[in-house]
């Protein structure tokens, strides 16, 4: 049994480790297998009657559910993915694994072939086509009769001496029955069935917890690294809709994806990446469970490795790119650095919203800023001088943060804002001069403006996890980079 690796899941982990993990019952189907090994919570598993009920119990967030979703032999699990595509918006993926699927025949101890009846799921009589084709040469009247799962096929032939099931050898126990045969799948050698650990979509709450900093972490500097990564379903294409949040500990992990190619960063920014993460102090608990989703993305293979790659270039500095339609994708990496002078007094809410219709996004949370804001990265800074022929590089952007109480008092204009801009030319992103021009309020309601006029540069800049969109930004289409 191949497993993804995996660790704790999201920040929504205390919620996970309460709700039951749903599966296709009844006890010792496949399913219920392979939410043995996804159920690192230990939460209660519970069976459902069909995969249907599993995804509208996540969809309900009831909790949390595995589905089959492709096997080696018969293809795609189409309940699954008929489902899936249906309520695409409000599930992600957040861990696979995959099982070696050998089936068996299972009868009464007392029962002898031929048989009038053998049950099984569908699934099941598909990896098995070629050995019931054997049995109803032998015994041309055996009806097949599909089930709503292996282990049902098992239960259902537990009151009968005329009738076998093909499920997995485990239900023998579950329902007193006999092995007579091993082994009766087409594909000896890999019969594989791939399953999905279904969550809800992450909702604005969750979103908010994600990009909360906790008091305990004053002077602690944070790299964040989010993936958020939509694509449509296939019947033929078992990678499911994820929505993965990434950060980047200075740990093992963060080794991990560094190594791993699929997030398509240059060999200068991992480079840097590296040395940095290992200046930095431990990552807190608390945010280093976001990890497992990264592990997946990193893990996920093609289609997700396609979207980062056609969508995003990553050329020592990040970008957002927002696209229209159901493939969508942002990826970037925010940093800042925490070091409150008094935790009230440093601490403000931000709102990062994204200009397109297409997509709309909101994240709400805390950021607390310190007098600078450091680039612990090492983001390229070097101004002007790559771009001689643009001796002025006008913006207009807005940065809007409202102080969450009258308590709250913004001291913006004491910081030290080090934005790094960049701005496409030639088809790259290069690094822009750093604004100078900032007017900062200091009342409660602070605006950052920052004045410039050039239609040609698709601009923005993260401050400490604060997003500057640029005013004129499109409303359709990918029209906004970030950078930090
Ligand atoms: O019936 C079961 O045991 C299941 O868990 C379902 C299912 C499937 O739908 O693919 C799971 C694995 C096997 O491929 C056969 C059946």
């Amino acid at each position: 049994m191949a497993t993804a690796p995996f660790e704790p899941d999201d920040t929504s982990s205390s919620r996970s480790e309460n709700e039951p993990l749903f599966f296709l019952g009844p006890l010792g189907t496949y399913s219920h297998q392979a939410a043995t090994a996804l159920n690192i919570h230990h939460t209660q598993l519970v069976p459902c009657s069909s995969i249907t009920e599993v995804i509208e119990q996540v969809v309900a967030r009831k909790g949390s559910g595995v589905v089959p979703v492709r096997n080696s032999t018969a293809g795609a699990v189409h309940e699954t993915s008929e489902r899936v595509d249906l309520h695409l918006p409000s599930l992600r993926c957040t861990a696979h694994t995959t099982l070696a699927i050998n089936h068996a025949l299972l009868a009464l101890p007392s029962a002898r072939p031929p048989f009038e009846r053998i049950y099984s799921h569908r699934q099941a009589l598909a990896q098995c086509h070629a050995y019931l084709a054997q049995l109803k040469h032998h015994n041309p009247d055996l009806q097949v009769i599909e089930s709503a799962s292996t282990a049902g096929a098992a239960e259902s032939v537990s009151r009968n001496p005329k009738y076998a099931a093909i499920c997995s050898s485990f239900c023998a126990k579950l329902y007193n029955l006999s092995v007579l045969v091993s082994n009766v799948q087409d594909e000896k050698m890999t019969n594989e069935t791939a399953f999905a650990l279904l969550k809800p979509a992450l909702d604005s709450r969750d979103a908010q917890r994600q990009t909360q900093v906790s008091p305990s972490l004053a002077n602690v500097h944070t790299i964040e690294m989010s993936a958020f990564v939509w694509h449509g379903i296939s019947p033929d294409d078992y990678d499911i809709q994820s929505l993965v949040h990434a950060q980047v500990p200075p740990s093992p992990y963060a080794r991990h994806l560094l190594r791993s190619d699929n997030l398509a960063l240059s060999d200068e920014l991992q480079t840097r990446l590296r040395s940095n993460l290992s200046q930095l102090p431990a990552w807190p608990s608390e945010l280093s469970v976001a990890a497992f989703d990264a592990q997946t993305l990193a893990s996920h293979g093609n289609m997700q490795t396609l979207l980062l790659r056609r969508y995003t270039r990553i050329d020592g500095q990040c970008t957002i790119k927002l696209h229209p339609g159901r493939y969508r994708l942002q990826w970037f990496v925010h940093l800042f650095a925490v070091q409150p002078a008094t935790p009230a007094a440093s601490s403000m809410t931000f709102t990062t919203t994204w200009p397109a219709e297409t997509h709309r996004s909101e994240i709400d949370g805390k950021l607390r800023m310190r007098p600078s804001i450091s680039n612990p990265l090492g983001f390229p800074t070097r101004p002007l001088d790559l771009l001689p022929s643009y001796p002025s590089l006008p913006l207009d952007l807005t940065l809007e943060v409202t102080a969450p109480s009258d308590r709250l008092r913004i001291q913006l204009d004491q910081a030290t804002i080090e934005a790094h801009w960049y701005g496409q030319h030639r088809g790259g992103w290069v690094p822009l001069q750093s604004p100078r021009d900032l007017e900062i309020s200091t009342e409660q309601e602070c605006t950052v403006r920052i004045h410039d006029h050039s239609p040609g540069w698709k601009g923005g800049a993260r401050l400490g996890g604060v997003k500057l969109i640029r005013s004129d930004a499109p409303a359709h289409g990918q029209s906004t980079g970030v950078c930090c």
